[in-house]
């Protein structure tokens, strides 16, 4: 028999997160701390908690890296002072390499860093409505996948535009996670399109939980981001959405629900190897006369 608990409460904290870190980090702290009086025993925040700001010179200014940075320090008292597991969504800091990184801390209850994790996919993109993004001007992605052991079983780490690339979170679920966690900053109009859709494909196809703590609303620097938290279930049913603004979603996950799914369709376990082959270069049939 094994002892890991059945159920656990999920808190994500949906943010608008400004340019100035010390109100950003104080924005966080009030709600993590509503997350935890709720009951939540796992807290995550959205993408860029600590700043919204792409202009290059700015963000440089403001950020720190890790071992220095103000918002590590506070979130690992605030994650022990609280007794819950949190996952930062993530933070602007300066990289061991001296470059920015766009980087997603998972905190124990005991304040420890348990798990580190660089957005490997950056938003190069040039959406229809005018607006333009390179975050690789910024930021340097990272290289590595990430899985961490929470008490209810593993966790698969990515972060906003990592959505889009399906065969991560594939192999983050082959790898044994059960949760997918998917922290963002979603601009408006592709939120309006796509952020339910691919959220609930990520957790039917991969049959996990999906927790995606969103930024949401107007920003300081001028963006309008989606918000939109959602918990979806391993069956891609929406277990709880926040609107807009900022707010705490609360949601009960159940562990048995999560067998149940994967042993009705075992779709996880029915990958196949296959070739893909040019129609061109097949043999045509025999046509029978
Ligand atoms: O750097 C910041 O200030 C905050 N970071 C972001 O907003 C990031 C990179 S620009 N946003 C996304 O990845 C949005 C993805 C998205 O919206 C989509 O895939 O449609």
């Amino acid at each position: 028999m094994s002892d890991t608990p059945k159920s656990f409460r999920v808190g994500l904290v949906q943010m608008c997160a400004g340019r100035m870190v010390d109100r950003n980090i104080a924005a966080a702290t009030e709600l993590i701390r509503a997350a935890a009086r709720g009951g939540a025993q796992y807290v995550q925040t959205p993408e860029m908690t600590n700043i919204l700001e792409l202009d290059r010179e700015r963000l440089l200014a403001a950020i720190k890296p890790e071992v220095d940075d103000p918002g590590v320090t506070q979130f690992r008292f605030l994650a022990r002072e609280l007794g819950i597991w949190l996952h930062v969504g993530s933070l602007a800091l300066v990289g061991e390499r001296g470059r920015p990184v766009n980087r997603s801390l998972l905190i124990s209850p005991e304040g420890r860093i348990d798990a580190r994790y660089d957005k490997i996919h950056m938003f190069d993109v040039d959406l229809p409505g005018g607006e333009s993004y390179r975050e690789s001007a910024s930021y340097e992605p990272g290289h590595e996948a990430v899985v961490a052991a929470l008490p209810w079983g593993q966790l698969g780490m990515t972060i906003c535009y990592d959505l889009r690339f399906p065969h991560l979170h594939r192999a983050l679920a082959k790898a044994g996670a059960r949760f997918l966690a998917v922290p963002a900053a979603f601009t408006k109009p592709t939120g309006l399109a796509h952020w339910h859709t691919l959220l609930r494909a990520r957790a039917i196809e991969n049959q996990c939980y999906v927790f995606a703590a969103g930024q949401g609303g107007c920003h300081e620097n001028g963006r309008e981001t989606f918000g939109h938290s959602l918990v979806i279930s391993p069956w891609g049913e929406v277990l709880a959405e926040a609107d807009v603004q900022p707010a705490v979603t609360f949601a009960d996950v159940e562990l048995q629900r999560l067998e149940d799914v994967r042993r009705q369709v075992p779709s996880l376990r029915h990958d196949r190897p296959f070739d893909v082959v040019y129609a061109a270069d097949t043999p045509p049939n025999e046509v029978a006369s």
